[in-house]
């Protein structure tokens, strides 16, 4: 015992994130002994955070979570140091350096980008990492230490849900299938870059038959008032296109045809001036303009009426146009945007309306369109614990007790907790093994801009990357580059592979350099002519590399991406929902491999409590699979027919 509390009192532990885990943790840690902590968190204080982060009271909003978790703490344990940094940890600044004065990292980090950032300099650094994540009931704490188990890249992360967009454009039978319309096809149409692919374009242009519908019908006309704007979009995308789509028959054969709806049909009396406060034109980008006060509508639980999404579609249509109009063209949907929400959650219910879906409410609907699953607080309390007693295992070099322990949602012979022990490294992770990577792409059609953006960042997650070949750098990214270096490396980009100073062809091994995460890989590459549109979307093979598996399966949690008020990951959608539930009334967990009964792999009797987890399940080489949260940006349409892949955003 007297090691345990020499091991704690002479440790630094630096903690990544300060919110609904990292809160809990720093208590945690000061009440356990720990007396020199550092935190880094980004952010300030919100009002949504108080319900669960609770260091933090009304008068901090908008101050540094750090500084004021750092102040909270003191009260009760003045004697500790606690060092905050209200900065981002992939800033320069905490390099590798600084990551080695450190006996272990602990993480409550709520992005997959974030996460692995910490991972990589975890490794180049040589410090071990505690890695964490809840979402609503389900969590997870698991052990990170380089050579002796897997990092936190070993195992690929799941992709994101995919929706068919043919399900989401024509035949939407879920009431999220019209929240991933209205947001990411509808809001984005109106509000978002124009330059960025829209499926909606293609259903005007598709419906059009008349010289009238092939002009951009979401183009605002010459002289064209903001009402007149909002009742010609209403028409259009709830009247004449389900219209449109109607006449093609066979689609309808085996389904509920839908109701276009007008807005005479909804409003026979021409619709009413609403006024709201429109009359002010000054606070022009202010984001707190709300549609909702003006109509009489307060309570976001109501489910509205036809009448009353018509009238705040069309009030909220006009308050970005008349209140927030520089915004327009840039705009990306946030679920803190209230007058984004009230718009979406409008557009949502009328195609709901029209295709027999029952309406929701303001509140349900946000919570869908930012896939917020609702934090539990004593899940993060939990998750707290269990990662302190990692930190101290590692602090006592006790290898052979770490676990990786899953919280699940309902217990079965009374455990709550279901400790595993650590894999070993996969020993052909890009990441923390020198596995080379190899790459099968058309070095003729490919350009470098296709392969920086499609391969270096989107699959290796690297963010300032270098690319050599040899010794000949054909890219770079960096603040400090000469100007005549930057324009060349800029005039590569937009060149064919085998067209580069020095070509890129079958053969070529490319180095693949990210000098912050110290992470160095090797690509092979191999030329191939054609690429199934449909099974290799990129257009390229990355191989070495482990694709991550699909959604479709059971799917329990996972420390991913998050983005929402909730520590959320899973999308708080109804068929979301329904997967998590799938899990917990099945007892049944996505194992490594195999798909097994909870109670197959637990035989831990024990009573729920932290102690618990340190049992472990011995000689079992299997986990709950973890499952990656989805950033709200990160709905994927699915094209059904033919099948191509496809990302919004
Ligand atoms: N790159 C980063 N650098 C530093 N801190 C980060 C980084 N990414 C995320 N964080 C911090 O991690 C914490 C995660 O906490 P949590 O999951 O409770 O989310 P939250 O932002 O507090 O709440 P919510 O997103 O649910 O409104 C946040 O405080 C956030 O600022
Ligand atoms: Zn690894």
């Amino acid at each position: 015992m007297d090691s345990q509390k020499q091991a704690i009192k002479g440790a630094k532990v630096l903690m990544v994130g300060a919110g609904g885990i990292g809160c809990e943790l720093l208590k945690t840690l000061a009440l356990s002994g720990f007396e020199d902590i550092h935190i880094i968190d980004m952010d300030t204080i919100e009002v949504s955070n108080l319900n669960r982060q609770f260091l933090f009271r009304q008068w901090h909003v908008g101050q540094s979570k750090a500084k004021v978790a750092r102040e909270a703490v003191l009260k009760f344990r003045p004697h500790i140091n606690i060092t905050p940094y209200h900065a981002n940890v992939k800033d320069p600044e905490f390099n590798i350096d600084f990551f080695k004065q450190f006996n272990v990292v602990l993480n409550g980090l709520d992005n997959l980008d974030a996460r692995r950032h910490v991972n990589r300099i975890c490794l180049a650094a040589n410090v071990p990492l505690v890695e964490s994540g809840t979402t609503g009931f389900l969590g997870q704490v698991t052990v990170h230490v380089k050579s002796k188990t897997e990092c936190y890249e070993c195992q690929p992360k799941p992709t994101p849900k995919t929706y068919p967009v043919c399900t989401i454009t024509s035949t939407p039978s879920k009431f999220v299938h019209c929240i991933v319309w209205a947001k990411d096809l509808l809001f984005a149409k109106l509000f978002g870059d124009k330059n960025q692919e829209n499926d909606l374009n293609v259903r005007s242009g598709d419906a059009a038959s008349s010289s009238e519908h092939t002009e951009d019908v979401f183009e605002r006309r010459l002289n064209e008032d903001p009402e007149q704007y909002g009742q010609r979009i209403y028409d259009h995308v709830f009247g004449y296109n389900i219209d449109a789509a109607l006449a093609n028959e066979e689609t309808w054969r085996n389904r509920n045809r839908p109701k276009p709806i007008y807005i005479k049909d909804v409003m026979p009396d021409k619709p009413q001036q609403q006024n709201g406060n429109l009359d002010d034109n000054s606070v022009n980008g202010n984001s707190t303009v709300s549609a909702m006060p003006s109509l009489g509508l307060k309570n976001p639980q109501n489910i509205w009426s036809l009448l009353e999404n018509t009238r705040i579609f069309l009030e909220s249509l006009k308050l970005f146009l008349v209140k927030r109009e520089k915004e327009i063209g840039n705009l990306t949907f946030d679920k803190d945007d209230q007058l984004a929400v009230e718009f979406v959650t409008a557009a949502a219910n009328i195609r709901a309306a029209s295709f027999g879906i029952p309406m929701q409410s303001l509140f349900e609907a946000k919570g869908i369109a930012g896939n917020i699953v609702h934090a539990v607080a004593t899940t993060n309390a939990i998750t707290a614990g269990l990662i302190v007693i990692e930190a101290i295992k590692i602090l006592q070099s006790d290898a052979t007790n770490y676990r990786m322990t899953y919280i699940v949602e309902h217990p079965l012979r009374k455990m709550l907790l279901m400790p595993v022990e650590p894999f070993e490294p996969n020993k052909s992770c890009y990441v923390c093994s020198e596995t080379p990577l190899s790459l099968e792409i058309n070095t003729n059609r490919s350009k470098l801009r296709d392969f920086v953006e499609k391969i270096v960042k989107n699959k290796l997650g690297m963010h300032s990357p270098s690319i050599m070949h040899g010794t000949s750098l054909i890219y770079e990214v960096g603040d400090d580059l000469e100007e005549d270096f930057a324009n060349n490396y800029a005039l590569n980009l937009e060149k064919f592979l085998s067209e580069l100073p020095s070509p890129v062809t079958s053969g070529t091994v490319l180095t693949v350099e990210d000098f912050q995460q110290e992470l160095s890989c090797s690509i092979y590459i191999k030329h191939r002519e054609e690429f199934d549109e449909e099974k290799e979307p990129d257009g390229m093979l990355l191989t070495g590399w482990t694709p991550a598996p699909s959604n479709d399966d059971t799917r329990p949690i996972s420390n991913g991406e998050s983005s929402s008020n909730a520590s959320k990951q899973l999308p708080g959608t109804q068929e979301d929902s329904d997967e998590i539930s799938a899990v917990a009334a099945d007892k049944e967990i996505a194992l490594t491999g195999s798909k097994r009964k909870q109670s197959e792999i637990s035989d831990v009797d024990g009573e729920v409590a932290i102690s618990a987890c340190t049992s472990g399940i011995k000689g079992s080489n299997q986990k709950p699979e973890e499952v990656d949260d989805n950033g709200d940006d990160d709905v994927v349409m699915l094209d059904e027919n033919p099948c191509k892949k496809k990302r919004l955003q």
